[in-house]
């Protein structure tokens, strides 16, 4: 633009020589000719396509020169996964950026299927994954995509990430020492980060948050009823105290929030060893071992296919609604029941062996999902009977592979 105007003066004189000839002989309104007449002198044309030239190229970059700019940290408080261009208000053929979708403990069980949707949709995805349980595995089919990014991180200690963020973190038993401190600096770390860009933000909670309920089937307005000192309250509290940080920092520091309480979920590239009933008998069955009971089997879970729980969480990070929302299938079982039921399903030579329960162990568990179904419109469509051949499928060729 600057050199534009400085090179006007050198060409005055001449334009002004010009002037009262063509306006004693042509009328006050330039036609057609005379207009072409004046682009062609002095190589005017080639200013204005010059100028157009670099106006074009302004918008088409435009995009790409804010989202490298360290200045454009813009809070984007658009719904994560953004369904605008169906809108009224958005021009027919444009597509908003695609969301930059953080998930931590997204290489784990549920973490992969998720990043699995999200890829399919458009988003890109970073996953923070510490690796105590998630695997390179679960996340393999994606490593040569663009949109995929693969960091290892404890989210523990801080992190410095951009766009929109969706914390989930699954943990396994056994890692019981670092229960509280995960649940409870890993929520904090990532809300900082989501407030910091202005990210929407997803607690993945827990049943756990009930305790030994009191109240069947569970309802959010429950309280729970737990041991905050038993051997299960750095899980259980764990999950509670970043219920209330991520309440806190919403009602507190304004970011926008959605918080879902996972029942029992099962499905492939769970672990094989992880401790939990459905992977143990499942695995137990296939290498023709059995299935440990603990107790007398009469304690009662409700278990919810991954795909379905995938759906739930998609559903509530669209949504207006913070909640907390249960998600699970309402499908009731003891766990000779579900033995029962791997059994058929696998091998009905399998036995079982009862084992001492753990203490503080749930007696029941039952999730209502009145709430779900009315706001998000969601609610599992899989059965156990439906869902476990998959995840017997996914298992029996690993361990295979062992
Ligand atoms: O081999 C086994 C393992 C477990 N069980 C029993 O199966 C029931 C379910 O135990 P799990 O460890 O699978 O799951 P829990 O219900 O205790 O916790 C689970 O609930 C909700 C999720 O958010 C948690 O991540 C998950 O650990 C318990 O009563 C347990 O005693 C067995 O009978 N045999």
């Amino acid at each position: 633009m600057k050199q534009l105007h400085k090179s006007s003066p050198t060409h005055a004189p001449a334009a002004a020589a010009h002037a009262p000839a063509s306006k004693a002989s042509k009328p006050s309104r330039p036609g057609p000719r005379s207009w072409v007449g004046y682009l062609l002198r002095e190589q005017r044309l080639l200013f204005v396509l010059l100028g157009a030239l670099i106006a074009s190229s302004f918008f088409l970059l435009r995009p790409y020169l804010f989202s490298l700019s360290p200045s454009s940290h813009v809070p984007d408080r658009r719904p994560l996964f953004s369904f605008a261009s169906h809108t009224s208000s958005v021009p027919a053929g444009f597509h908003p950026p695609p969301r930059r979708v953080v998930v931590t403990g997204g290489a784990g069980f549920v973490g992969s299927h998720l990043v699995d949707r999200l890829l399919e949709q458009g988003d890109s995805v970073i996953v923070v994954d510490n690796f105590f349980t998630g695997r390179k595995d679960n996340v393999a089919h994606h490593l040569r995509n663009p949109r995929f990014e693969l960091l290892r991180h404890d989210v523990v200690e801080p992190i410095l990430l951009e766009n929109s963020v969706l914390h989930l973190y699954i943990i396994k038993s056994g890692f019981l020492n670092n229960y509280y401190k995960t649940n409870v600096m890993g929520t904090l770390n990532m809300l900082g980060l989501a407030k910091r860009i202005g990210a929407r933000f997803l607690l993945t909670s827990t049943s756990e948050v009930y305790g030994d309920p009191l109240e069947h089937p569970q309802k959010e307005t429950y309280w729970g009823h737990v041991n905050p000192i038993g051997v299960r309250s750095c899980y259980d509290e764990g999950k509670r105290t970043a219920e209330t940080l991520t309440m806190d920092y919403h009602r507190g520091g304004g970011v926008e929030v959605r918080i879902a309480r996972i029942f029992n979920t099962y499905g492939p590239r769970m672990c094989l060893d992880d401790g939990r009933v459905v992977s143990n008998f499942v695995a137990q069955a296939l290498r023709r071992q059995p299935m440990t009971v603990y107790g007398d089997g009469k304690q009662t879970r409700s278990f919810q296919y991954v795909s379905d729980l995938v759906a739930g969480l998609m559903a509530l990070m669209e949504g207006d609604h913070i909640g907390p929302f249960n998600l699970g299938n309402p499908g009731e079982f003891t766990m000779l029941e579900l033995a029962q039921v791997v059994k058929e399903t696998i091998d009905p030579m399998a036995t079982i062996e009862f084992k001492p329960n753990t203490a503080d162990d749930p007696h029941m568990r039952k999730p209502d999902i009145t709430k779900a179904k009315q706001l998000l419109r969601w609610e599992p469509k899989v059965s156990l009977r439906e869902g476990l051949p998959l995840m017997v499928k996914d298992f029996r060729q690993r361990i295979l592979d062992e």
